[in-house]
């Protein structure tokens, strides 16, 4: 189930707001800049699925959104055996490209295909609170977050998810990290999973 938790970036361990409610997760997330939205995302990808077919199995979204100025489209998906040990090691480094802070001169514009992982968005909240906003995104989850909000992402220790990634310049994805271990004090993708039981 999609949810948001809002932490104080100063206190891990408070918790400012929870929900698993779709439209509270748009509105809350709305108010710091950040777009979410749900959309149909009934295809049955192939084990095997790579990035052509994933992109024509949802075709009709991935045109939409390039018209609106997003002429770069790639597909990221980790999926595989928890018990093979390449598959392991391949996610493990896929995993640590995105887990410390960063941010992008590009919007992330994401599309959740498959499966899930987690966005932390480090934003000021409307009563001037700076908190990190936590998007567990699961399957039919679209998000649009402004370029340059400082960010990381977790996509767990044995990660399944596919995600389409839409972007405006050829390089959007390249992160500019900022080297504050600010991730390191979070929930874990693991750890939030597990505490929704
Ligand atoms: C969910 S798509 C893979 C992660 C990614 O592109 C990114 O920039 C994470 O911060
Ligand atoms: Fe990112
Ligand atoms: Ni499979």
């Amino acid at each position: 189930m999609s949810k948001l938790i809002v932490m104080p970036v100063d206190d891990p361990s408070a918790t400012l707001l929870s929900t698993s409610d779709p439209a509270a997760i748009a509105a809350d997330l709305g108010a710091v800049g950040v777009t979410f939205e749900q959309w149909t995302a009934d295809a049955t990808l192939a084990h095997d699925a790579g990035q052509d077919a994933v992109m024509s199995a949802y075709a009709d979204d991935v045109a939409r959104i390039r018209d609106m100025g997003f002429g770069t489209v790639d597909v990221v998906r980790l999926h595989g055996d928890p018990n093979d040990a390449e598959f392991m090691s391949n996610a493990a480094a896929a995993r640590a490209k995105f887990l410390s802070e960063h941010a992008h001169a590009d919007d992330e514009v994401r599309f959740f295909v498959e499966g899930s992982g987690a966005f932390y968005l480090r934003l000021t909240r409307p009563d001037g609170i700076e908190a990190v906003h936590v998007a567990l995104c699961e399957q039919g989850d679209f998000i649009s977050v402004p370029k340059d909000t400082l960010h990381w992402f977790d996509m767990g220790t044995a990660p399944s998810f596919a995600a389409i990634r839409f972007f405006q310049i050829e390089d959007g994805w390249v992160g500019e990290f900022t080297g504050d271990a600010i991730a390191e004090r979070f929930p874990t993708f693991d750890e939030l999973v597990a505490a929704a039981g």
